[in-house]
């Protein structure tokens, strides 16, 4: 049985998806999609790769795990063809949301075109933009796995509300769309371009990436919201990394809890008529900090234009645009 949405316009000649089905209950999704035995069973290529000893550590410099056990994706700690073997026997679909609202229309082609080479490459990806100017997306010729669907959403005339919507936007779009559609869905910053692969490397559960401006400092003089009164406050002495919002995702069920959480803290700050420090990233900090993620994207999956590159960073795999704040948000 084969499933469409028609009010997502296609832009590069998508194909209709297989039915996913992910049951939406008050709290959480249950995927109850049935494993393909063919697929459990089947026989993996034979590899040739160094091996691994428990006593000889791929890096000693960076922090690979977190006191709860998620793993910290850093270069020069995985094999990458072993893993992209691993995925493909599960034939997943990725989803990427991301906005380019007002003047942000511009980023559109760099973050695409980028990402069509850099992001999950040979792997089924579908892209949403979403836009208040579908007209100014440009056609863009994508890597055959990959797809792009163009979604029209309104704007707003702070720049705030656009970056804090997206939470509503995307926990709505889970539940009316995506459950059907993706297995995994990320939401990303659309001023960014990628510069090194972004693989399956990223694939869990529940994903947070650590920011490149606060990956060293102590908690308490990390950007968390403190103020009690905001639903966004982490207490003092509290805090694990300081999570970017730029880049965050997992399962659709995951993602459908955390968006729909973090818009409830925002909602509840606007009737109480505050507005968290870091709008939608520090709902998303709280959030994370009693949520802990199954996996950490360490600082070079997003690693900031701005900043000297440390040697503990080996790579920079996205990094954002330098941009004229005032204008850009105006
Ligand atoms: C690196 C990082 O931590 N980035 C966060 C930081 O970002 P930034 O300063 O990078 O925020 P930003 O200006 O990129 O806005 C976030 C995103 O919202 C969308 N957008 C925003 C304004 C607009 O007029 N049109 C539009 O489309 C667009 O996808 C953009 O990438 O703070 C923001 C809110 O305070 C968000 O939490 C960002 O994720
Ligand atoms: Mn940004």
């Amino acid at each position: 049985m084969l499933f469409c949405f028609p009010s997502i316009s296609h832009i590069s000649q998508p194909s209709c998806q297989p039915v996913r089905q992910v049951d939406l209950d008050e709290t959480s999704l249950v995927i109850s999609r049935q494993t393909d035995l063919n697929e459990t069973f089947s026989v993996l290529p034979r590899m040739s790769y160094p091996q691994p000893f428990v006593d000889k550590p791929q890096r000693t410099d960076v922090l690979l795990m977190s006191p709860w056990l998620a793993p910290i994706m850093w270069e020069g700690t995985f094999n990458r063809d072993i893993l992209n073997a691993q995925y493909r026997q599960k034939n997943f679909v990725v989803g990427v949301a991301t906005f380019a609202v007002k003047k942000y229309v511009r980023f559109i082609e760099g973050f695409l075109g980028s990402a069509n080479k850099f992001f999950l490459s040979g792997h089924r990806v579908n892209f949403y933009l979403f836009t208040d100017q579908p007209e100014k997306v440009p056609s863009m010729k994508l890597a055959p796995e990959k797809k792009l669907f163009t979604i029209t959403v309104q704007s707003y005339s702070r720049w705030q509300d656009i970056s804090m919507n997206r939470m509503d936007i995307i926990s709505n779009h889970i539940r009316t769309h995506w459950r059907y559609e993706v297995d995994y869905l990320y939401s990303m910053d659309i001023d960014v371009q990628m510069f090194e692969h972004i693989g399956v490397e990223i694939i869990d559960t529940l994903v947070g990436t650590i920011s490149s401006w606060q990956y060293t400092k102590p908690r308490d003089s990390n950007s968390y919201e403190r103020r009690p009164e905001s639903r966004a406050a982490i207490p003092s002495g509290e805090g694990d990394f300081y999570y970017a919002a730029s880049f965050y995702g997992g399962s659709v069920s995951e993602v459908y809890k955390l968006t729909t959480a973090c818009f409830k803290g925002v909602t509840e700050d606007r009737a109480n008529g505050i507005e968290a420090k870091w709008h939608e990233e520090s709902h998303l900090n709280k959030y994370l900090l009693y949520h802990k993620p199954t996996r950490l994207l360490s600082p070079e999956y997003y690693w900031d234009e701005e900043l000297p590159r440390p040697q503990i960073i080996r790579v920079k795999r996205l990094s954002s645009v330098r941009k004229d704040l005032k204008e850009v948000r105006s």
